[in-house]
């Protein structure tokens, strides 16, 4: 465990936001919080100290000026300083507060009180050091895809199942969790969360105990699809999976051993620009494009079999 932190504070323009995020990311952030300042947004993200030098932090800056002068905004200001160890872990927590995501989800931060009453299904996290806090508008679309396609199910279908045909649900690149706990929620009888980052894998073990889910409902394990393809006992109904374009693509021959006739899909973390690219090999690999919603520069591409 690190016992020094990078973190580092970006002050933007809001539209800068998600491609920030999409950079922190793949920079190896951990935690990242927005807070509004006036017109602007400052983004905090936190990185172990021993994984990045100056020289990789000047490189960062560079690219989140070209990032935002490719779409004629402002280049924004990156600032850094070192944290220590207990410092880092509170620091981003106190910019984070309750989402309302779609018409069905509350996100609610571990260390934050319930609320008194609400309508909705409420996803309590601590995402740790994994990525899916729900302030991604991948996440959201996914939640909101999630929504759509599982509100078929029975209203009364909570925790407790009395459903008569199980829904057994795969959640590729779980992060911290947040997609199959809302599977969960919304009915899932059996949602299997594999992600190829250890800390990920982690974090929705400590989710899946935050929630009250049960073990048998919620399985995390290390790997991607070739670990799917142990696990399950039979083939999926549904999947859903937020990973970069470029990841997915790759992955979709090996899927084709884990779905049935009647299997759906929901595919995020993709660009616009990269949307074509993505449907193009979904249908190679035996998928139809049912939809592709958008939220910013990203979009989400509802898909089933047949
Ligand atoms: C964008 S995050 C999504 C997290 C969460 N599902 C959400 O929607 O907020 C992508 C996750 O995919 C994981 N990942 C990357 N490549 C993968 C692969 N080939 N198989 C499984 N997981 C992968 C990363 O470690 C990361 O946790």
């Amino acid at each position: 465990m690190a016992k020094t932190w990078w973190e580092l504070q970006i002050l933007c323009e809001p539209d800068l936001e998600d491609s920030i995020f999409w950079r922190l990311e793949n920079f190896g952030c951990r935690g990242t919080a927005v807070e509004n300042k006036g017109n602007a947004s400052l983004v905090r993200a936190y990185l172990p100290e021993f994984q990045a030098h100056l020289l990789d932090l000047a490189a960062l800056s560079l690219w989140l000026r070209q990032d935002a002068l490719c779409v004629g905004l402002t280049a924004p200001a990156l600032n850094w300083q070192i944290i220590n160890e207990e410092d880092w872990g509170t620091s981003w927590k106190q910019y984070w507060q309750p989402e309302k995501i779609g018409d069905r989800f509350l996100i609610n931060p571990a260390w934050l009180p319930l609320p008194e009453t609400t309508d909705r299904l409420v996803i309590r996290l601590d995402p740790g050091v994994a990525f899916g806090t729900g302030n991604h508008a991948t996440t959201q679309l996914c939640l909101e895809s999630l929504e759509m396609r599982m509100s078929e199910l029975p209203k009364s279908f909570t925790r407790v199942s009395t459903k008569k045909e199980p829904v057994v649900i795969a959640d590729i690149g779980c992060g911290s969790g947040i997609l199959s706990i809302g599977a969960v929620l919304l009915g899932a009888e059996k949602v299997y969360a594999v992600d190829t980052d250890p800390l990920a894998v982690q974090s929705t073990f400590s989710n899946r105990a935050l929630n009250d889910v049960s073990p048998e409902r919620l399985v995390p394990a290390e790997g991607s699809v070739d670990i799917l393809q142990k696990l399950i006992a039979q083939p999926l109904d549904g999947i859903v999976c937020n990973i970069l374009a470029d990841v997915i693509i790759e992955l979709l021959p090996e899927m084709s051993a884990i779905v049935k006739p009647t299997t759906w899909a929901v595919f995020s973390g993709i660009l616009l620009e990269q949307s074509k690219a993505v449907a193009d090999a979904l249908e190679d690999n035996g998928w139809i494009v049912a939809t592709l919603w958008k939220k910013k520069e990203w979009c989400c591409l509802n898909v089933r079999r047949s």
